[in-house]
């Protein structure tokens, strides 16, 4: 048996990953401040630490009370939009908070660290797929911090030998098919969940944010991925990092689907219409952005096993549908 220290548990993909572990009888200690988590979305079994990352104090507290195998470190800033806003806030925290806990680690003598890194660092595409090595010019101050995290992660490993992982998720989508958990961020601004809620009735028309883009119906592509096939993702690199090297993999299907397309498929699975109107560009969303998954496949085994579209729609479909109030409905 292994203990982890996942932070950021009580979000979205952090509290799938928490679930995962748990269940194959791993230990698990949360750390997070619940500024967006749930207490609820915490599998039952894992510890929850109510505390900030960026406080060394308590962060410095958790190592001492318990010896981990590894840090799944989820916690953080994590809006496009809003980074264009407070582009100085996003990469103070996200590089500062990613420091803080990497740094918590060596002294502790954990030298295996998970980053929840992202597809925005890749910034305009220069090929149909990213490839890890694809060229790294964000567009947006929040994948600008997380490019900086990772290259932080990189000192630590050269000069501590703090293997890192840094996992660059495009976009996380679906549910628990176990119906466990779901997606419930507040406010909600990702797009699967918005359309849903705007078919159910529970919340407005969606806005197309742009419709000039240079692809092929003019809305922006993304490469959506199901959270449970990003979970499996995050137990495979452990083997990476038990194998003394660090590295870095985009997390993906390789597909590519444009907002019109998403919000034909959710009115297909629901079976609803989803009311929406166009609207203006968003700040920092390049046109496009669609995996090369290969290295993930090629070194970890790595398959998505929820891959269509359909799927991602539906397991956040019938998470929705029975938790209208989300974790705050119980
Ligand atoms: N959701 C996606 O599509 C996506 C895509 C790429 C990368 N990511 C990255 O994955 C990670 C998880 O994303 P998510 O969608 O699950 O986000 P989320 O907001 O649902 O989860 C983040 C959790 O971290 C907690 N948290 C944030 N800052 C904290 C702090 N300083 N101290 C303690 N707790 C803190 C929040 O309360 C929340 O529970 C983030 O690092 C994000 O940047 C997400
Ligand atoms: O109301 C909305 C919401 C979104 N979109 C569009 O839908 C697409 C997906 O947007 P999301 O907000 O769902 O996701 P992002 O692509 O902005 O961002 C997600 O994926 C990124 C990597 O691709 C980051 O890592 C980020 O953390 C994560 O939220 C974008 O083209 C966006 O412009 C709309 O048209 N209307």
């Amino acid at each position: 048996m292994a203990r982890y220290l996942v932070t950021g548990g009580a979000g979205y993909v952090g509290s799938h990953t928490v679930l995962a572990l748990v269940q194959r009888g791993d230990e698990v200690v949360v750390i997070d401040d619940l500024r967006q988590g749930h207490r609820g979305a915490v599998a039952p079994g894992a510890e929850l630490v109510v505390a900030d990352v960026a406080d060394r104090r308590q962060v410095a507290e958790v190592f001492a009370a318990w010896r981990f195998d590894a840090v799944f470190h989820f916690a953080a800033l994590s809006l496009v939009a809003e980074s264009m806003a407070q582009p100085l806030r996003y990469i103070t925290e996200n590089l500062s908070n990613t420091l803080t806990l990497a740094e918590a680690a060596v002294q502790a003598g954990c030298l295996r660290f998970v980053l929840s890194s992202t597809a925005a660092l890749f910034g305009y595409p220069d090929s149909e797929l990213m490839h890890e090595g694809s060229r790294l010019d964000p567009v947006s101050a929040y994948g600008e911090s997380k490019l900086m995290a990772e290259r932080g992660l990189d000192w630590a490993d050269r000069v501590h030998g703090l293997r890192s992982a840094s996992l660059r998720y495009f976009n996380a989508a679906g549910a628990d098919p176990g119906g466990r958990l779901g997606e419930d961020h507040n406010p909600e601004t990702h797009l699967i969940p918005l359309a849903i809620d705007a078919a159910l009735g529970l919340g407005p028309a969606l806005t197309v944010f742009g419709t000039d883009y240079d692809t092929p119906d003019g809305t922006c592509i993304r490469d959506y991925v199901h959270v449970t096939d990003l979970v499996d993702a995050h137990l495979r690199v452990l083997d990476v990092l038990g194998q003394g090297r660090s590295a870095r993999y985009n997390v993906g299907n390789g597909n590519g689907y444009s907002v019109r397309q998403v919000i034909d498929e959710v009115s297909r699975v629901c079976g609803r219409p989803v009311p929406f109107r166009t609207g203006p560009r968003r700040p920092g969303d390049p046109p496009v952005l669609v995996a090369s998954n290969a290295l993930l496949r090629e070194e970890t085994g790595w398959r998505p096993r929820h891959s269509s579209l359909s799927e991602i729609v539906r397991t956040a479909w019938e998470w929705r549908v029975a938790h209208p109030r989300g974790y705050r409905g119980g």
